[in-house]
């Protein structure tokens, strides 16, 4: 499988309001300014649900399905206009009765090439501070996704599926390289876990992991804790975000995941005669 280095923007988008034509506009407009920069990213990241006010009450108002959405549209044509590969953060997706919390992924012509369906439900009660059920409106992802480019093969997950390592260690045993979590983590979790789950998922499975979360807002309904973020597979972090819309590059430099691989071999040390490989099947 072929695995280059490569560069990756992740657009912390920011002024994501109620209006859905203004959020994809602004969200056209940070994918051009990004592929314009002199950097010249191949794969452009958007954050977890990027088109709309994120909260279980507004999905059944922003949901589209995938074969008439604007935001597909917009997203393809972005990808063909800038000759880039583009994950698509993620948006409320209704399929017949059901609504999904989908991240979709274009090629540099515009062919819509991957879905993610959100697996795990960010469903959480912690008192006093945040409580938040997306199964109140949305229906679980039953698949493991990832995609192929020229340069690397591209497991995807968002956000909550991060806290599931089996997830990752699906997506490391099929080949991907690179794991990219759109993600909207919050004030309270988001200083303890964000920055621990990616490292722990990078290093587990010897792969770069990156998220790209929304920048924060404070008078929005749903506080994102930002920092949006590249790690390398010995779990070193290669760039993050602040919290505020900012666009950060990373270089995917393959020798890294070799050297990892070769120093501390436990790609080959496993033991599926003591436990079992839960990529088995998949
Ligand atoms: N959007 C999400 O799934 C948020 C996940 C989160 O904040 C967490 O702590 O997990």
């Amino acid at each position: 499988m072929v695995f280059k280095p490569f560069r990756l923007a992740l657009i912390q988008l920011g002024n994501i309001t109620a209006n859905k034509t203004d959020n994809l506009k602004h969200a056209r407009d940070m994918i051009l300014k990004a592929a314009a920069n002199s950097k010249k990213p191949d794969l452009i990241v958007l954050p977890e649900c990027f088109n709309s006010p994120y909260g279980h009450k507004h999905f059944p108002v922003y949901a589209e399905t995938i074969a008439e959405s604007e935001s597909v549209k917009m997203l393809s044509a972005a990808a063909k206009e800038t000759n880039t590969w583009l994950i698509g953060g993620s948006i409320p997706e209704r399929d017949g009765e059901q609504l999904y919390n989908t991240c979709t992924v274009y090629s540099p012509q515009g062919d819509l090439v991957a879905t993610h369906r959100k697996v795990h439900l960010f469903d959480i009660d912690i008192p006093g501070k945040i409580t938040f059920k997306e199964s109140e409106t949305l229906s679980p992802g039953t698949t493991t996704n990832y995609f192929d480019t020229e340069f690397a093969r591209i497991g995807l997950g968002i956000c909550y599926d991060i806290r599931f390592p089996e997830l990752s260690m699906i997506s490391a045993r099929q080949g991907c390289h690179v794991l990219i979590y759109p993600g909207a983590f919050n004030l309270t979790t988001g200083p303890l876990h964000w920055e621990l789950l990616q490292r722990s998922r990078a290093v587990d499975n010897q792969v770069f992991f990156a998220t790209c979360s929304p920048a924060r807002d404070l008078t929005a309904g749903y506080h994102a804790w930002g920092h949006s973020m590249v790690v390398d597979p010995m779990a070193k972090v290669l760039v993050e975000a602040a919290e505020a819309e900012e666009i950060v590059f990373a270089d995917i430099d393959p020798a890294l995941l070799e050297s990892a691989r070769a120093g501390i071999p436990v790609t080959t040390q496993r033991r599926f005669d003591v436990y079992p490989d839960v990529s088995e099947g998949k």
